[in-house]
């Protein structure tokens, strides 16, 4: 079955991305593309590497351009998705890239963004447990945010076999196009070259309500994140690496097993061999989260690395894999566990 797919936002770096792989998706057949500014020019002007489209001109992001498709993708900044998605019918499938629907506690939403609070949509991350049930013929997705996307799923096994104590500590290596493509002046060639910075240190990052939501859900009770990222100079990738105290003792051995477990018939989630470690390189166009654990015996704590694409699982890929759930095809349609080396 073809859906026919508008893809909002489709000058931007997550626009950009899904549509590298919607071009690939057996079933989809790639309608409008809309922009804010860049409307009227063609998208080869920003997306030199999605040849098949160069010539394809955006229009202006309206619920009238949007009409007429199975599916619309909103790849736009914060605050602007609800507006436009409650002018899309019921019968389409609309996937959000950005956050308006990815928090359940209007209070989270306040604090945290700003504009109404537009309510949850089925999480778009499936191998969170009972995540599949909610996004099986869903016609409304939240893609989650690039760094719960990877966080989540270092800690979610420990927490959910209570391994760890709930409270966790989560630092994740970010590259520059996690921030989209709009010039900001922390973000010039200059000042991202040759250095590296935390930001938003302390509980000031607008995920850690996205990963104490998530994780919660999944241990039982609440659980307490402590969350910095740190901006690397790589265009893209993230390089989580999450922690906690053990509950018992265990050796590495085990908690393997609880990891392998878990993941044991995900299709883009790996356990790396015992002493490999994650790189972002290795993931860098495919759907995968590449994992690595360890127990610090003399500090007590379950240590669990994880490598992402941002613009991959971290966004598009979770977003194409959600979608694929909601509409009843092949989840692992249009993706690849394969990367790009060196
Ligand atoms: N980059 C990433 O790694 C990730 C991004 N996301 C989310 O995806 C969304 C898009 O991010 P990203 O692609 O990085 O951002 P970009 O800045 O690269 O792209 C933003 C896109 O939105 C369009 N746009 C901007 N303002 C409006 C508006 N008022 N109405 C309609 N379209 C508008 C832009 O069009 P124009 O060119 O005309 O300005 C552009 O196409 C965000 O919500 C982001 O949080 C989520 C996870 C990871
Ligand atoms: C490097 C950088 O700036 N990264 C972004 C991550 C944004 C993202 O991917 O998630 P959202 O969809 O929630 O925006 C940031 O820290 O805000």
């Amino acid at each position: 079955m073809t859906v026919k797919i508008a893809v909002a936002g489709a000058s931007g770096y997550a626009g950009g991305e899904l549509l590298r792989l919607l071009l690939t998706h057996p079933e989809a057949e790639i309608g409008a593309l809309t922009a804010a500014s860049s409307a009227g020019t063609t998208l080869g002007t920003h997306q030199p590497h999605l040849a098949p489209l160069a010539g394809r001109v955006l229009a202006d992001t309206t619920p009238d351009t949007l009409a007429g498709h199975d599916v619309v993708f909103l790849a736009l900044p914060h605050g602007h998705s609800a507006e436009i998605a409650a002018q899309l019918g019921p019968d389409v499938l609309v996937v959000d890239l950005g956050a308006d629907h990815r928090l359940a506690d209007p209070a989270d939403w306040r604090r945290w963004y700003s504009g109404e609070y537009a309510g949850q949509w089925p999480y778009g991350l499936p191998e969170l447990p009972g995540a599949r049930k909610k996004l099986a013929g869903t016609k409304r997705i939240a893609v989650p945010g690039c760094f719960p996307t990877g966080g989540s799923l270092a800690l979610a096994p420990a927490l959910a076999a209570g391994l760890v104590e709930p409270v966790v500590t989560v630092v994740s290596v970010t590259g520059t196009s996690g921030a989209g493509k709009s010039l900001k002046p922390n973000l010039l060639g200059s000042e991202v070259m040759g250095s590296a910075r935390a930001y938003g240190v302390a509980g000031a990052h607008r995920h850690t309500p996205e990963f104490a939501q998530n994780l919660s859900a999944v241990a039982g009770e609440r659980v307490t994140v402590s969350f910095t990222p740190v901006l690397a100079p790589m265009p893209r990738g993230i390089l989580t690496t999450a922690s906690a105290p053990l509950v018992r003792d265990v050796d590495e051995a085990a908690a393997r097993e609880i990891y392998q477990k878990a993941y044991d018939t995900e299709p883009f989630v790996q356990v790396l061999p015992e002493g490999a470690w994650p790189t972002t390189a290795a993931t860098v166009g495919s759907n995968n989260v590449q994992l690595q654990l360890g127990v610090d015996a003399d500090a007590r704590r379950l240590v669990v690395v994880a490598a992402i694409d941002n613009l991959t699982k971290g966004t598009a890929g979770g977003a194409v894999q959600s979608m694929n759930l909601a509409l009843g095809f092949p989840e692992a349609t249009g993706l690849s566990t394969v990367g790009v080396a060196p």
